[in-house]
């Protein structure tokens, strides 16, 4: 089915990106008050904050709910920023635009659900709220897709992707995996569809929100939805992964906004398949690692030593041999190889040891 879609129509400085900004959480109106305030003095033009928060476990701080609705609409008056908060059922819809929320998103469990994304669809029928629909957790294009169909044809027309990452066991480098494909596939499949980045949930850590954002801009998402705190080690969810109004601002005038259009950034591609194979080596090699300290405790319950020279000569030899095959230098393999051996016996001594 085709989208049938409208232009957004956000407030922006510029054509790109769309910057929407805040808490992952209404925790208090003081907190949603300072954080807004900073954010509106910064240039902010959109605002966000979590009012019902899914929660993997219970027990955790799970929003606001209605009571912090009066304090994003204090937000808007106050600020002049569109407000923008997660919904996930009929009723946060309604509570939403009864406190003239501009923009809604849709989170990835919920979009992960075709019955709760029906649900939604059903109850947003009528009403001509912009909203944005986060990735399933799982890496399933369709079902994003679906989810999109969904609220498209209960007629709404300002309509927004947010990639935010892919839920795995593996947590070595990204909370959620990018799997750049998956976005770049939605987009090469509906161009006109507008795509946010979250380089929040997909970095899992604030070092990670800078290069996210600059990927997402290399790779021409339209915009960036980023989870920004007045003191982000207080925050009541997920403080590792926000920056304060000031860093924000930071990272934003530091990035570079390519142009999709511009022809000679065929380096740039290049480079981006680079770093996605080296995050690829990076996470085969912690995954090796794991294996090899598996061996380390199982040669402790045998008395068995870390260094076995025959498997280690064998491994040189054949991934030399594999290595040549395809084109590199045995003494790059070997070097390679030298230096993960070291590794893992090294670490193969700190478990034999303990
Ligand atoms: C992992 C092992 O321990 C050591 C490390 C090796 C490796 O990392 O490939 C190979 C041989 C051993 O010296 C093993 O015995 O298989």
């Amino acid at each position: 089915m085709e989208l049938e879609l409208e232009k957004l129509q956000l407030p922006s400085d510029n054509e790109r990106p769309y910057v929407i900004a805040g808490p992952c959480s209404a925790e208090t109106e003081e907190q949603v008050m300072t954080t807004a305030r900073q954010l509106a003095g910064k240039g902010c033009h959109i605002f966000r904050a979590g009012v019902w928060k899914p929660r993997t476990k219970p027990g955790g701080f799970e929003g606001n709910g209605e009571t912090a609705l009066p304090w994003m609409a204090r937000v808007k008056e106050e600020t002049g920023m569109l407000i923008a908060t997660e919904v996930a059922t009929p009723e946060h819809v309604e509570l939403a635009l009864k406190y003239g929320v501009d923009i809604l998103w849709v989170g990835a469990r919920t979009s992960a659900n075709p019955f709760a994304m029906q649900a939604l669809a059903d109850s947003l029928r009528g009403t001509d709220v912009p909203v944005l629909v986060k990735n399933p957790v799982n890496p399933d294009l369709e079902l994003w897709i679906g989810a999109l169909e969904r609220i498209n044809q209960a007629g709404i027309k300002r309509l927004g992707a947010i990639h935010r990452g892919f839920s795995s066991y593996d947590k070595k480098i990204y909370r959620n995996l990018p799997t750049w494909q998956i976005p770049i596939e939605l987009h090469r499949r509906i161009p006109e569809l507008p795509i946010f980045c979250d380089p929040s949930h997909i970095g899992g850590s604030r070092e990670l929100v800078a290069p996210l954002c600059q990927q997402a801009m290399d790779l021409g998402f339209d915009g960036l939805i980023v989870e920004s705190h007045c003191e982000p080690d207080k925050a009541w969810s997920d403080a590792k992964q926000q920056v304060t109004p000031d860093v924000l601002d930071y990272i934003l005038s530091l990035l570079v906004v390519r142009d999709e259009t511009v022809t000679t950034e065929g380096i740039t591609q290049l480079r981006k398949q680079i770093d996605e194979l080296d995050n690829q080596l990076m996470d085969l090699l912690a995954k090796r690692m794991r294996v090899c300290r598996e061996i380390g405790q199982y040669k402790k319950e045998h008395n068995m030593t870390v260094l076995q020279t025959n498997r280690y000569n064998e491994i040189l030899d054949k991934r030399g041999a594999q290595g040549a095959l395809c084109g590199m230098g045995a003494d790059f393999v070997r070097k390679v190889y030298e230096e993960i051996h070291e590794e893992s016996v090294r670490q193969q001594m700190e478990i034999i040891n303990k």
